[in-house]
Formats: structure tokens, C-alpha cells, sequence
């Protein structure tokens, strides 16, 4: 794991942007096309406030979250809410995008369907993860209903239950995440630096960001 401090997040997520174009551009070059994956929450954003205007052979790209709450795009929790408006916009406007939400009661309904579309595009290009201070990355969390399947199993997504999720969540699993040779996990604050200083001495299982951390590049700034 390569740990990467900046002196602020507006600097970090600069230079995240950067690096995460220029990956796309190599595996672009490699293969004629690349995969992404991101996550949601609060902190990716400026990523792809950045990321969105750099040009590159962007009708290349295939880009999917790397977890989703089960709720319509139009709620504000949609990750794809988040893409949709920050992502997806300016250059960026010409990717794809791979949906991990479709319209049912319960995200067990649609994980074929979903799972179909994504397999074509993996193994991922390149990850962009987030991880909460209680360790989840993606919606990989501790005490989750499927945690083994997500952490331990063959399946490209879970559906899953977890204790303060406020509805249920898909996630890539981890095999999908470690499959990625070019993985970056963005975090900001001290609170989240030392939930990460104490996952590297934890089970995937107390501390699910431990499964992803082998081969990743960690970004940090204090605020
Ligand atoms: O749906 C989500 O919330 C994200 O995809 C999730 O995986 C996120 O990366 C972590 O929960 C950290 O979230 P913050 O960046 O908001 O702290």
C-alpha cells in the first residue's frame, strides 16, 4: 500500500483526478478501452468536478459505482444522482455508464440483470474507493448481513443490509476491487487516517477496507 499525504484536499483532489486520467489513457492505449469504477458519499466530488473536464478518449469509457443505495436516482442518496450531475458532464459527458440501481423493491430482484451488464467490463481498469471511519469501503461493512459473500465469494455484486445503513445497499465485492491493478482509496480527516492506521491490523471482516489495501494508493489530507 503506497500512502500519499497532501498539504490540502483541493491539492489532492487535483492531482487524484490526474492520475486517475492518466490511467485511463494507458489502459485506454493498452486495450482501446477502459473500465472505472467510483464510489458516492461526500467526499468524491470535487474528483469529478476535475476529472469531468480533462479530455480523453472518453466514448472509451465504461463507468460503473462501486456501490449503490437501493433508492431511485432521483433521491438525493442516488450515487448516481451524484455521477449524473458531477461526473458525467463537460468531456466526461461521452462515457457510459454502467447502473448498479434498477427499478425494484429489493436489489436481490435485479443482481442478475445488473451483474450481466457490468461482466463485459471487467476486470476494472481502474477503482476509485472511499472508506467510512468505522472501515467500510464500498458498502463492504462491518457487521453487514452478507459481509463473507461480499468479502470472500465469487460474485461480481451483493446485496446488503447493514447496521446503520438507512436502506439497503449493492456492492461490488471485493474480488471484483482486488482485481484492479490501478486502485486508489481517497479519504479526508484524521478521524479517517487512524480508522485506516488500524485497519492494517485487522480482519477484512472488523475492518472490510483491509481486503483492498494490498497494491492500493491511499490519498490523505487533513481537510
Ligand atoms: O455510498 C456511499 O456512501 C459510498 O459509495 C461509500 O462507499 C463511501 O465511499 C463511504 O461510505 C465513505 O463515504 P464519505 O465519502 O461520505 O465519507
Amino acid at each position: 500500500m503506497e500512502f500519499v499525504e497532501y498539504a490540502d484536499s483541493e491539492m489532492m483532489m487535483i492531482d487524484l483526478a490526474d492520475r486517475l486520467a492518466s490511467e485511463l489513457r494507458a489502459a485506454i492505449a493498452a486495450d482501446g478501452r477502459a473500465s472505472l469504477a467510483v464510489p458516492g458519499g461526500t467526499t468524491p466530488g470535487p474528483v469529478f468536478d476535475t476529472l469531468s473536464a480533462i479530455s480523453l478518449d472518453w466514448d472509451k469509457v465504461h463507468v460503473m459505482l462501486t456501490d449503490e443505495r437501493w433508492v431511485p436516482e432521483s433521491s438525493e442518496r442516488s450515487n448516481t444522482g451524484l455521477l449524473k450531475r458531477r461526473l458525467f458532464t463537460g468531456e466526461a459527458a461521452r462515457a457510459h455508464y454502467l447502473p448498479l440501481y434498477a427499478e425494484a423493491e429489493c436489489p436481490e430482484e435485479k443482481l442478475d440483470e445488473l451483474q450481466a451488464q457490468l461482466a463485459p467490463h471487467l476486470p476494472l481498469s481502474v477503482v476509485l474507493l472511499g472508506m467510512g471511519a468505522d472501515m467500510h469501503t464500498a458498502s463492504i461493512f462491518p457487521g453487514a448481513d452478507r459481509l463473507d459473500a461480499a468479502l470472500n465469494g465469487d460474485e461480481t455484486l451483493v446485496a446488503m443490509r447493514a447496521p446503520g445503513a438507512p436502506e439497503p445497499r449493492i456492492t461490488l465485492s471485493a474480488k471484483v476491487l482486488q482485481d484492479s491493478m490501478r486502485r486508489h482509496i481517497v479519504i479526508i480527516g484524521a478521524e479517517k487516517r487512524a480508522a485506516l492506521e488500524k485497519a492494517q491490523s485487522l480482519s477484512p471482516e472488523e475492518a472490510p477496507v483491509a481486503a483492498v489495501l494490498k497494491g492500493a494508493t491511499v490519498h490523505w489530507a487533513e481537510s
